[in-house]
């Protein structure tokens, strides 16, 4: 090390092992040597003991002011100040600018306010030739230059290093030049920031990008369904030649009634007895049977051997044909009662009762008259070429809402000599607008632009030209015309409704016997109903008449979980089929072969979801029941149902009717059931 230190007189400078009292400016003889990298530099030329005072330098204090106004960071001297008090900075004189910087410091600085000076103290022995250095600052990331390496430390002073903890003790380091190194660090955080954040963006692009890949995957997709179903409702709408343009709304024509020629079905007066050999019905009463025609052989073939047929070659067939039909009483009802009776007489003698119409989801669409409106999100605009991206992005969020199943998505309107285009995203109460708003900017930039409105838009679609019209002033919606069927019996004749209350007293009467056999009190009785009542509509299948059987709940007697009064029901009609008279009934059309075509079911209780599907499958057409239930039925939706009898996503549809006559009170108590048993 010696022999690297320029100019250093190896005979002057290590003159003495022993230490030497302070004496004046320098007493300890400490040279002044140079260092090849660190420059200039103090040297011990002796070893000198621990806490030995090496020098107090007085110092030249400048103020932040001065300091930063004169630039002196920019001059020679931005490397020799040391921090002082107030952000001041002091230029030490004699050796005390001269000493070097090493991360092992072995002396000491003490700064000494009062007296405007700085003592330097070593922190262990020193040994002869050693450099003495101070620590100008604990991270040398601060430092404004590399620090070379301390080859002339011993390690034997680090430990004294931690005498160091005084406000006195900071290092020497310029303001500036820390400025300058923190502009560097935050340089480099910044660095590493920028970095971070690129990499985030990074990802976040890709994310993105994945998701728009999806989310177009998925729009695709959707809207080639949503073409499909468009496309199919359009053509029966064309079929029906039915413009939206109010001035092109064409007229409807009647439905057709169904012709019931001698040639295809004729229909005769007979005796209820003489038709059910087997019936226990001590009723004479006159009732209206259809007498199928001889079809055509190729007719019949044509069509798939029924169950019940006798083309279908069933093992038990002989046996079946064995035995006859055993029929259930029919109601007690007649038709010539009722003629000419008015309803009011009838009523207070209590002969009738009214009932009210269960709406399943696909009849809510098309509700009668309501002029109902339900609020929407809306987007506004009169450039036509915001319509594709706006359509694409209300097709994206709400394609298959049932809610909004009646409406035409797209509503244009001229407004004050101007087109306006609306278009109908989703129910308002889906997103708050905010959400909305970030829905459609992640959707397309171009929807940015757009802000969503609040706009009433009918609640259902219209079945007569009428409704159409009405509503659509307000919306373009969609249209499907039918009978509209009324929301309750008050329209009736007053024999149907004596007819319908007829089938409730039975399975009242029913119920109750079955709650006195120690069953579930729940009954049914399935019955056509009288031909005076079949609609004279198209497509309308006659039931086989005289078809009738009750059952209730049997699931307690025969230990069998599945023996719902309705099940029961569905299986004696099932095997009525089976046997004579019923089994040589040929089907006069396609669909006339299911069990309960085109009949009427009377039940005490309304049906779970299970037996709801049995009546659909089976091909029922009116349901009336008494007790609703309070949760989660097969029919009753405000009551968490299922509305089974109307969903557009089910292949048939019948109709459903709740009792709204008078029920009496022990009776209603008698036929109480737990809530939670399936019906
Ligand atoms: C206060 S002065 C010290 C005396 C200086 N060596 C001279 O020749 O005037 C600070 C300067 O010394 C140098 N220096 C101090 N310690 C150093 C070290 N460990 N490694 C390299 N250079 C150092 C740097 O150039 C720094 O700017």
């Amino acid at each position: 090390m010696l022999k690297i230190l320029e100019g250093l007189d190896t005979s002057k400078t290590l003159v003495s092992s022993e230490f030497a009292p302070p004496e004046g400016i320098n007493p300890l003889g400490l040279h002044l040597l140079s260092h090849p990298t660190r420059g200039r530099g103090v040297f011990a030329p002796h070893p000198i003991p621990a806490g030995t005072l090496l020098e107090e330098a007085p110092v030249l204090l400048l103020s932040k002011e001065e300091w930063e106004s004169g630039g002196m960071n920019d001059t020679v001297l931005g490397s020799y100040g040391f921090c002082w008090s107030n952000g001041g900075m002091a230029l030490g004189l004699g050796l005390a600018s001269l000493f070097n910087h090493s991360s092992r410091p072995n002396v000491n600085f003490i700064r000494n306010t009062a007296a405007s000076s700085i003592r330097f103290i070593t922190s262990r022995r020193v040994e002869a030739d050693e450099e003495l250095c101070i620590c100008y600052s604990a991270d040398e990331t601060k430092l404004w230059f590399i620090p070379a390496e301390d080859d002339s430390q011993s390690l034997a002073g680090l430990a004294l290093n931690g005498i160091e903890s005084s406000e006195e003790e900071s290092p020497l380091l310029p303001i500036v030049k820390i400025a300058v190194d923190d502009l560097v660090e935050e340089d480099r955080e910044q660095k590493a920031k920028r970095k971070e954040r690129e990499k985030r963006l990074e990802l976040a692009r890709l994310k993105d990008k994945e998701r728009e890949h999806d989310l177009k995957d998925k729009m695709n997709k959707r809207i080639k369904a949503y073409q499909k179903t468009e496309k199919r409702r359009e053509e029966e709408e064309e079929a029906l030649a039915l413009a939206l343009d109010l001035e092109a709304v064409p007229e409807i024509k009647a439905p057709k009634p169904l012709r019931l020629a001698s040639s295809s079905l004729s229909l005769r007066e007979t005796e209820t007895r003489s038709q059910t050999p087997a019936s226990t019905s001590s009723s004479s009463t006159p009732t209206y049977e259809v007498n199928y025609p001889t079809l055509p052989e190729g007719m019949i073939t044509s069509l798939p051997a029924p169950l019940h047929s006798a083309g279908h070659k069933s093992k038990n067939k002989r046996r079946s044909r064995e035995h006859t039909a055993e029929l259930t009483p029919d109601l007690d009802w007649n038709e010539e009662d009722w003629e000419g009776v008015q309803g009011k007489l009838k009523e207070e003698e209590g002969g009738w009762g009214e009932v009210v119409r269960v709406k399943g989801p696909a009849e809510r669409e098309y509700d009668g008259d309501d002029d109902d409106l339900m609020e929407v999100w809306a987007l506004e605009f009169t450039d036509p070429k915001m319509t594709r991206v706006a359509l694409n992005f209300s097709k994206e969020i709400s394609f298959s809402d049932e809610r909004l199943r009646h409406l035409k998505r797209v509503c244009r309107r001229n407004e004050n000599g101007q087109e306006i285009c609306r278009i109908a995203l989703c129910p308002l109460s889906d997103f708050p607008i905010e959400e909305i708003q970030t829905l459609m900017t992640s959707f397309s930039p171009l929807l940015s632009d757009l802000t969503p409105i609040p706009y009433k838009v009918p609640s259902s679609g219209a079945r007569t030209q009428e409704q159409l019209r009405r509503k659509h002033h307000i919306w373009p919606i969609s249209f499907s015309p039918g009978p509209v069927v009324p929301p309750s019996s008050a329209s009736w004749p007053v024999s149907r409704k004596a007819w319908v209350s007829a089938g409730v007293r039975r399975v009242l009467a029913l119920a109750l016997q079955a709650k006195k056999n120690g069953e579930i009190p729940v009954a049914t009785y399935c019955t056509s109903q009288p031909a005076i009542f079949w609609p004279n509509a198209d497509g309308f299948i006659p039931p086989t008449t005289n078809l009738r059987a009750d059952s209730f709940d049997t699931r307690l007697s025969e230990s069998h979980p599945l023996r719902h009064a309705t099940l029961n029901c569905v299986a004696s009609i099932a095997h009525l089929r089976t046997v004579p008279p019923f089994t040589d009934v040929p089907p006069t059309r396609n669909g006339a072969d299911y069990l309960l075509t085109s009949l009427t079911l009377f039940i005490s209780h309304e049906p779970c979801v299970m037996c709801a599907m049995a009546l659909l499958h089976s091909r029922v057409r009116e349901v009336f029941y008494v007790f609703p239930r309070q949760n989660g039925g097969g029919f009753e939706v405000d009551g968490g149902g299922f509305g089974i009898h109307a969903r557009r996503d089910l292949n048939h549809r019948f109709e459903v009717w709740r009792w709204d006559g008078p029920v009496e009170e022990h009776v209603r108590e008698e036929l109480e059931i737990q809530e939670d048993l399936q019906l």
